[in-house]
């Protein structure tokens, strides 16, 4: 190959948490110091903040974090870090009667063993709610304690965790470990302007002064307004609005009251038009009501925000923020990659945001080009999977809205009907009316979730699969209820190991985790 093909510079334009986070993945790669490396340098502008919301994370960004050499105690000390285990979604369907509790369940992190043709016998006999019957993670939740001990080394838990985290200090500490530690350069410019080929190859940007920063290769992290792959390059969104109705956050930040614990999972609690998340940090809570702009008007939002958080005026002057539901019809054009919110985005439920940017960073500096020449392949390909990826997500974010019962407004009604539903949503739900979920129904790798986590989803919003027409096929019946009863019995002593999540997160504070 000619020398003169081969990428040298990368240019990352924006400095959020996308922006950081590919910064990150392509410099442990590429190697910027090295002298064979490739340079990268990242631009943000001085005038446009960033979106500053996005404060849960899955465990993927645990490892994320490990595998670019952070300290997981600095991290924690740094980011007004919390743990969280999973999800607890509350009203998603209406009370099973009358005066009874409101519906509940978990989604943890924690994935169930499935052998022993548990999910069957457990459809059979329903011991307990699916969550708890599978794993021990639901009971740790309820008893308020952290996924880890002290004495556990960093990033190393006796439950599978995420974090809460506060995203503004999560971008200035992934800037810092990029610039000190992985040789990515840095620079404030406001860019007005790009210069492109005949072919629309990016040669360079030009910022508010008239100064050029040009290179081979260009990554779009400019948030919502994808400054370069769709107002240059002219890729367009396809919306997901017809499937997925949510698409304003009414965003408040509140103080804890002492006497509540901090917990370590998110809480989504439904309302009648969309839902809400609630995430507590060590210094405070992060309050977001999500609603769907066509069933519901800004006023009744901010009234239902000020009935949650008990202070009317408070919600009064929550930010508006319009969320843009879709992603772009290409990812990757020529020498151009859109990560984060430039890429794309739906609702928050799922925390799918960090979780989708951190999975295409790493597929992007996986895969990274040696030579211009590979440049079309590498967007065939990575359009492919990124584009699989995206389709995925709707899909289970849907599946909650999809399997509820609740009758109670427009909003709902429309979410249950299947001509809202991708069809592969349809096809699925179909299959597993009749039949036990099995990996083979979601054999893709690049999928965003997996088995487990549907079947939290499904069993917890008490979808039913009938199988007593097949009930002869499947076996174990004993060794299935002997697990249920030793995940009951494992439990209260896993519980003895483990301590109230906010004192850990005090310890870790003072002392620090032991190193890896
Ligand atoms: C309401 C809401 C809730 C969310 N909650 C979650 C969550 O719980 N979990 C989760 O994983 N994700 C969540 N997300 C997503 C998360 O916020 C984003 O994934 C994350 O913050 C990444 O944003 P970003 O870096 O793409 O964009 P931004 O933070 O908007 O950054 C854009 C950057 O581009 C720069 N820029 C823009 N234009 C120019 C220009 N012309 N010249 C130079 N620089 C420019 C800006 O200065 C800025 O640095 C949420 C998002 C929203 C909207």
């Amino acid at each position: 190959m000619n020398s003169q093909d081969k990428i040298r510079k990368i240019i990352i334009l924006g400095g959020g948490t996308a922006g950081w986070l590919a910064a990150c993945h392509l410099a442990r790669k590429l190697k910027p110091n090295h002298s064979d490396g490739i340079q990268i340098e990242l631009i943000e502008s001085p005038h446009c903040p960033n979106i500053g919301v996005g404060e849960g994370t899955v465990p993927l960004m645990a490892k994320t974090l490990k595998e670019f050499g952070i300290s997981e105690s600095e991290f924690i000390q740094s980011c007004n870090v919390s743990f969280k285990q999973g999800i607890l979604f509350e009203n998603w369907n209406k009370p099973a009667a009358e005066n009874t509790e409101p519906h509940r369940y978990y989604h943890p992190f924690e994935y169930p063993l499935l052998n022993n043709d548990s999910v069957a016998n457990w459809l059979q006999t329903k011991p307990s709610d699916f969550s708890y019957a599978m794993g021990m993670q639901s009971t740790i939740c309820d008893l308020g304690l952290a996924p880890k001990a002290i004495t556990d080394k960093e990033y190393e838990g006796k439950l599978p965790y995420g974090y809460h985290l506060d995203a503004g200090l999560f971008s200035q500490f992934l800037a810092k470990h990029a610039t000190t530690k992985l040789g990515v350069s840095h620079r404030c410019a406001h860019i007005i302007d790009a210069e492109l080929t005949p072919d629309e190859h990016i040669t360079c940007l030009i910022d508010e002064h008239g100064n050029r920063y040009a290179a081979d290769f260009f990554v779009d992290c400019s948030g919502f307004e994808a400054f370069l792959l769709q107002q240059k390059l002219q890729v367009p969104t396809i919306p997901l609005t017809h499937t997925l109705f949510v698409d304003r956050a009414l965003t408040i930040q509140i103080g804890h009251d002492e006497r509540t614990p901090i917990v370590s999972y998110t809480k989504a609690t439904a309302h009648q038009s969309g839902w809400i998340w609630d995430i507590a940090l060590p210094t405070r809570r992060g309050i977001g009501l999500v609603y769907s702009s066509q069933y519901m008007a800004e006023n009744d939002a901010r009234t239902l925000l000020g009935d949650y958080i008990n202070d009317a005026e408070k919600a009064q002057g929550a930010r508006l923020i319009d969320m843009k539901i879709g992603y772009k019809a290409q990812f990757w054009k020529g020498n151009c990659v859109a990560i984060g919110l430039a890429q794309g985005f739906v609702e928050p439920l799922e925390a799918t945001g960090l979780l989708l940017f951190d999975v295409t960073s790493k597929l992007l500096a996986t895969q990274f080009p040696v030579y211009k020449s590979q440049l079309t392949i590498c967007e065939r390909r990575y359009n492919q999977d990124v584009k699989h990826l995206w389709e995925s997500v709707a899909v289970f974010i849907k599946l909650h809205y999809a399997l509820s019962n609740r009758d109670d407004s427009r909003f709902w009604l429309d979410n249950r009907d299947p001509a809202t539903w991708p069809p592969r949503l349809n096809e699925l739900l179909h299959q597993w009316r009749y039949q036990v979920p099995s990996y083979y129904d979601l054999p893709n790798g690049l999928d965003a979730f997996h088995l487990e986590n549907y079947l939290y989803v499904l069993y917890g919003m008490a979808f039913e699969t009938r199988i007593e027409e097949i009930a002869h096929r499947y076996e174990h019946a004993e060794k299935a209820q002997q697990q249920f009863a030793t995940i009951r019995a494992t439990a209260p002593q896993l519980a003895k190991h483990l301590q109230a999540n906010q004192m850990l997160l005090e310890k870790i504070k003072q002392f620090g985790l032991s190193k890896i």
